[in-house]
């Protein structure tokens, strides 16, 4: 609004940071949360030529993103990533009908309605897993990254995963981090060189986006042509693309096939794996990234805190017994396994940072936000704010638990680690099995031990985590080791 014009922007450091036109710092959000100390929840910012909000509270979170929903449901846009494909992809995409529709149709084949559809897949590819770790307990990182492509391979296409396809999955992972690092391409920053031919001089970055843009189209192509052609010779395994197609074709479907393309395409798309992904001020949501680094974020601390995992273990123990894996069904009996799984979450959130782009001015807190402005909402600050949690640096599943000493536990962090309002994970009802299947049952076949040096010391890690929008453990050491009794017997024979 034309009143709103004259309110002030939200105090922050400015000038220093326009200087290099880099995000000078390493994690952002630890950043972000100090200055929340100085300039309150809101920080403002000027750099790649356009405005920067950071919001480091749950609160004035939900405020904008629940109460005023619809002004917060687009993300910010980048030319590059626009050029390169990626505004097709449901996570990226303008909050358009076309959006909502593919959102809906994650919403309803990842939900709790069609967990008939997806449960005995997970269990199935889990209990690979687990088998695979028992073969080869080294090499955890591979082998989980392997396990979810090949889940969500298999669950949208009906295809396993290959090394040759992981490797590329790798490729496009690089060109994404690539498309997207702010302030690498110039045309972000001056969007009108978009315009100008590819043949001229420093328009090279036209035609690497083009061929990631045609990269990216195979990858996602040909799965979904197989997937599609074995609906016609009635082969091949049962799978979203498969059963959506079905019900489309009998005419009752509210889903048509553009919206299942791009649905696809953003979960499979989302499946490609790259470690070091600088800061993206927009989202890259690559969903098996985010699951693989709440797992491995899961086997870092039960590395280092035995004492929690000997709690978690004695529960599984006493609910499930020796002699079979838990399931799905035991999740209720287990809180103290939930609560590791809390713990987990928060103590560093998979995507440290959720970013949108307001469609009008709006105010807050007394402050301009300006339309378009590039809205970063630091979910490692909400997990860290030490009014929600305390001694938040404290690695600590007892704070979900009720108990005379802690008579009012803690918030669970998935409340705000999953995001909000209109863009919310569509994911998150599969990750959250999908995280309790893993955790689980990788507790009650293995101790997770500190690896040992030759001297016969154990050497703890330290957490230390990369600097990404998805911020996964720094490779670390570790060993699964078998615990005594049948149940890994049973495993390998069966
Ligand atoms: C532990 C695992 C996961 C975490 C922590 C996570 C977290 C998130 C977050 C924070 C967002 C942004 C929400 C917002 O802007 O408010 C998001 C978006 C998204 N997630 Fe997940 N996610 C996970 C797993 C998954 C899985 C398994 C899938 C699908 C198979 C998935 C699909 C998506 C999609 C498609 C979006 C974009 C939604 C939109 O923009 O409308 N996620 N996720």
């Amino acid at each position: 609004s034309r009143s709103n014009k004259r309110l002030p922007l939200p105090p922050g450091p400015t000038r220093w940071l326009l200087k290099k036109n880099e995000l000078p710092w390493k994690q952002p959000w630890r950043l972000s949360t100090e200055w929340s100390k100085k300039f309150g929840p809101l920080t403002y910012l000027h750099v790649y030529g356009r405005d920067m909000l950071l919001v480091n509270d749950v609160q004035t979170a939900t405020e904008m993103l629940e109460q005023k929903s619809l002004l917060y449901s687009r993300r910010p846009t980048w030319s590059m990533a626009t050029l390169t494909g990626l505004h097709h992809n449901v996570a990226f995409m303008d909050y358009t009908e076309r959006q909502q529709k593919s959102r809906a149709l994650l919403q309803h084949i990842l939900g709790p309605e069609s967990q008939p559809q997806w449960r005995s897949l997970l269990e199935k590819e889990t209990a690979k897993l687990i088998k695979s770790l028992l073969i080869r307990p080294t090499d955890c990182r591979h082998q989980i990254r392997w396990y979810l492509s090949s889940f969500i391979s298999r669950f949208t296409y009906g295809t396993s995963i290959t090394d040759t396809r992981l490797k590329v999955g790798e490729e496009l992972g690089a060109q994404i981090h690539v498309a997207l690092c702010p302030g690498r391409w110039a045309v972000d920053t001056f969007p009108f060189l978009i315009h100008f031919p590819a043949w001229l001089p420093g328009m090279g970055f036209k035609r690497r986006a083009r061929e990631a843009r045609e990269k990216f189209r195979h990858f996602a192509e040909t799965p979904y042509n197989l997937a599609h052609k074995s609906i016609q010779s009635n082969s091949g395994e049962r799978c979203m693309v498969t059963d959506v197609l079905r019900e489309i074709s009998t005419g009752k479907s509210r889903f048509d096939e553009p919206a299942l393309i791009s649905a696809t395409n953003s979960i499979h798309i989302a499946t490609v794996d790259t470690v070091r992904l600088c800061l993206l001020p927009l989202c890259a949501f690559l969903t098996a990234l985010q699951t693989s680094a709440i797992l491995l974020n899961f086997l870092l601390l039960m590395t280092i805190h035995q004492d929690v995992q000997a709690k978690a273990y004695a529960e599984i123990l006493e609910m499930v017994g020796p002699c079979r894996l838990p399931t799905l069904d035991d999740q209720a009996s287990l809180p103290y396994v939930n609560a590791v799984m809390k713990e987990v979450h928060r103590y560093n959130p998979a995507a440290s940072m959720v970013t949108r782009s307001p469609v009008e001015d709006d105010t807050v807190h007394g402050y301009r936000v300006p339309r378009n402005s590039a809205v970063m909402f630091n979910l490692w600050a909400m997990a860290h704010d030490a009014n929600v949690y305390t001694e938040s640096d404290v690695f600590r599943p007892e704070r979900y638990i009720p108990s005379p000493s802690n008579p009012i536990p803690d918030k669970d962090p998935r409340d705000f680690t999953f995001g909000f309002g209109k863009r919310i994970c569509p994911g998150l009802n599969l990750a959250n099995a999908q995280v309790y299947m893993v955790i689980s049952q990788i507790l009650s076949v293995f101790e997770i031990k500190p690896s040992v040096d030759l001297s016969g010391r154990e050497e703890i890690p330290t957490p230390s985590y990369t600097c990404g929008i998805i911020s996964t453990p720094e490779p670390f050491k570790c060993r699964l080791v078998a615990r005594k009794g049948g149940l890994a017997q049973q495993l390998m024979l069966g």
